[in-house]
């Protein structure tokens, strides 16, 4: 049981006798109290720290895409604070807050699965509690969501910051929760449904078990791995293509911006492309004077048709069902792009696939392997890397993990590659560009 106040009272619950007393003095006496020095270069640090930190914030507001030293000038200045608001914390109040992560992580996900965001994005206006329920009763139909409950989560969500609580019992959005509205243009709603939902909540409970077995939390949940039991179960397929279409909308324009030799390429194959929301970004944005071929399993290339028809590329960009652990067939493409693909495979099979890519490349031929490198980061971006590193522990097989730089370059120099050169992206990801040795 944690003791009430505990969380938010940190290490000084126990408060010293005449502390309130001390607070509740005017300032100018308090500040008379200290010693003249220290009164001094305390006013003139606040002074100076404020206005910093005033001048910055109205230069370098977040954007999605800031142009290089703005974004390494934030990733800086938001990393320092992480790390640093980490330290000050008190140890039991970490320690609390991680426990209970998942219970944070939860109201994202009812937010979402009940589209709450959404709902009062198209009212225009704040809402009550009873309206968001009558809304989402009218949108999910059969068993009407329960009122007290309801009002519990949405006051929960406005301390997360995804809620901001406007007037009496009435919630309009933050600009945390915009991302979750579905017509925002790098919304993260299927994201979370996929990574905070029911399924992936069961398979990290599993994490304990794996740690004995060694098995992936999915295997030890389903009995089987991800990719035996995609194919079977229509609903979690939408549910993870929808997902991780989410996550590479939104990394695309810095991967994009970022690689602009993309430009040369004549003919471009994403192997293992999902459904083709990166293809058909990247094509998009060269207005489609690039040929371009999605390259994956039959029953995602299959959901990949729907994509395409959707956003009117069925005919721009060609599909291709395969296996590319097998025989590949020849895509006539010079450039090939792989990304978060050896992360699921271990060396070995990493290796196989490389070298079938391989067979298919010509001389002057161009690998990029878009990837999350581990340990090229800073404090926060490892953390990251970390979570991420975890949640393919609970999905994947257990040889899946994140590699670091070097080890993809001893893939690649094994796999008959040479002159691997990274590129970093203003994304989580860096592009390591490579060429076929001719065998
Ligand atoms: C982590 S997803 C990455 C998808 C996409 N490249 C992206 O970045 O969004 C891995 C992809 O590899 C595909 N895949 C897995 N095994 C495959 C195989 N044997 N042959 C072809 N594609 C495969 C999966 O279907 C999935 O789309």
């Amino acid at each position: 049981m944690i003791a009430n106040g505990e969380a938010n009272t940190g290490a000084g619950s126990t408060i010293a006798p005449g502390r309130n007393q001390r607070s509740q003095k005017p300032l100018v006496q308090t500040l008379k109290s200290l010693p003249s020095r220290i009164r001094l270069v305390h006013v003139v640090v606040a002074i100076g720290v404020a206005s910093v930190f005033i001048a910055y914030v109205s230069v370098a507001p977040p954007t999605d895409l800031p142009n290089w030293p703005l974004y390494r000038l934030n990733s800086r200045v938001w990393q320092t604070f992480e790390h640093w608001g980490q330290h000050v914390k008190p140890h039991h109040v970490r320690i609390i807050t991680m426990a209970l992560q998942h219970i944070e992580s939860r109201a994202l996900y009812i937010l979402s699965y009940f589209e709450i965001p959404d709902i009062i994005n198209k009212a225009g206006e704040p809402l009550s509690c009873h309206e968001i329920k009558s809304r989402v009763d009218k949108k999910f139909g059969s068993e009407p969501v329960n009122l007290p409950f309801l009002c519990r989560v949405l006051h929960a969500a406005a301390h997360f910051d995804l809620l901001r609580e406007a007037g009496e019992d009435k919630y309009s959005l933050t600009p945390l929760s915009e991302y979750l509205v579905s017509s925002h243009p790098r919304s993260l709603k299927e994201f979370v449904k996929l990574y905070s939902g029911d399924e992936a909540l069961i398979v990290s409970t599993a994490l304990s078990r794996s740690m004995f077995s060694g098995l992936s939390g999915f295997k030890e949940t389903f009995r089987e791995e991800l990719a035996e039991y995609l194919p079977k179960d229509e609903q979690l397929r939408e549910i993870f293509s929808l997902g991780l279409t989410d996550f590479s909308r939104l990394h695309a324009p810095a991967i994009i911006a970022d690689y602009p030799s993309f430009s040369s390429c004549h003919h471009i194959c994403d192997i293992g492309g999902g459904v083709g929301s990166f293809i058909y970004d990247l094509l998009n944005y060269y207005s489609f004077d690039i040929k371009g071929t999605n390259f994956d399993l039959p029953h995602v290339i299959d959901t990949g048709r729907s994509f395409m028809a959707k956003r009117g590329a069925s005919n721009k960009i060609a599909l291709v069902p395969g296996n590319f652990t097998e025989k590949l067939p020849k895509f006539g493409c010079d450039c090939y792009i792989m990304k978060d693909i050896l992360q699921n495979w271990s060396d070995e099979d990493a290796a196989l696939i490389l070298r079938n890519l391989h067979s298919v490349m010509d001389s002057g031929h161009r690998l990029l392997l878009i990837e999350t490198i581990m340990h090229i980061g800073s404090y926060s971006e490892e953390r990251l890397k970390s979570l991420l590193d975890l949640t393919m522990m609970s999905f994947h097989p257990s040889h899946s993990r994140l590699r670091t730089e070097e080890e993809l370059f001893f893939l690649l120099q094994q796999s008959g590659y040479s002159d691997p050169q990274t590129y970093p992206t203003r994304a989580s990801y860096s592009i390591i560009e490579t060429f076929p040795i001719p065998s």
